[in-house]
């Protein structure tokens, strides 16, 4: 049994706006990509680390992140796609000789706060459930929300934010994203696309300081993380 960390990043950052694609901006001398590499080169857990890069960023990914840093893990770096679903699936399709019960472990590029120390209960808990996802008991209340005008209040209680990592048997996710793209279905996240084919899926808590960095304020909250020494 194999496990492969799959690490889209072949966003293009629009929501970020700046001048390079946001895994490239620095956080402590080094690309917000190389931070999160370094969660899954560090960890016992980790067999290897598919990346996916923009076509066209493949070689700077490979020269200015994989090489420079020394990520051995590294097994390939494929093309993305249109959508983060679509660079997922190319990531799967890259899997040298999978089998059914490998354990696939998907995880955004630009999560690098992700606590490593979750991984051996993650993988655990994708093998014994068949699929498991980080994330946190939602802390405010969430309106439903139509044409400016609140239609419901859904019960706090029961909802939590999905992060990555998402972490399923080959088998389970392969054959999810198969039905995705056979059935035209668009989830935001891999976990969505378990749920529909009606199979269990664990929510393990994580961290509300895994954010993905997404605008600017996240570069914000980034900094002060790094600079809080209880990290
Ligand atoms: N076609 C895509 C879109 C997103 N991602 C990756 O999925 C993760 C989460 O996506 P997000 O933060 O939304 O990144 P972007 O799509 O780059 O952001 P934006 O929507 O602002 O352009 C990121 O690591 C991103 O690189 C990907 O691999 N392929
Ligand atoms: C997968 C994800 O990070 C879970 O929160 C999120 O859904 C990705 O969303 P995005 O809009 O593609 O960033």
């Amino acid at each position: 049994m194999n496990t492969t960390a799959l690490i889209p990043a072949a966003g293009m950052g629009r929501r970020m706006g700046a001048s390079i694609n946001k895994q490239y901006l620095e956080l402590a001398g080094r690309p917000i990509l190389a931070h999160t590499l370094a969660l899954f080169e560090n960890s016992p857990d980790i067999d290897r680390i598919i990346v996916i890069s923009p076509q066209e960023e493949i070689p700077f990914c490979r020269e200015q992140v994989v090489s420079r840093y020394g990520f051995r893990k590294v097994h390939d770096i494929v093309a993305g796609g249109a959508e983060r679903q679509d660079s997922v699936r190319n990531g799967l399709g890259a899997l040298p000789e999978p089998s059914g019960d490998d354990i696939v472990l998907i995880h955004d590029g630009v999560r690098p706060f992700m606590p490593a120390a979750l991984l051996p209960e993650v993988i655990a808990t994708a093998q014994q459930v068949g699929g498991c996802v980080v994330g946190v008991p939602v802390k405010d209340t969430v309106k439903e929300v139509s044409d400016h005008r609140v239609v419901g209040t859904p019960v706090r209680e029961r909802l939590w934010l999905a992060q990555t990592p998402q972490a399923f048997p080959f088998s389970v996710i392969r054959r999810a994203h198969d039905r995705a793209l056979a059935e035209n279905f668009r989830g935001t996240d891999d976990a969505s696309l378990v749920e529909r084919l009606g199979l269990p899926v664990a929510m393990v808590q994580g961290s509300y300081r895994n954010i993905k960095i997404t605008t600017p304020e996240d570069l914000t909250l980034a900094y002060a993380f790094l600079g809080d020494k209880s990290l």
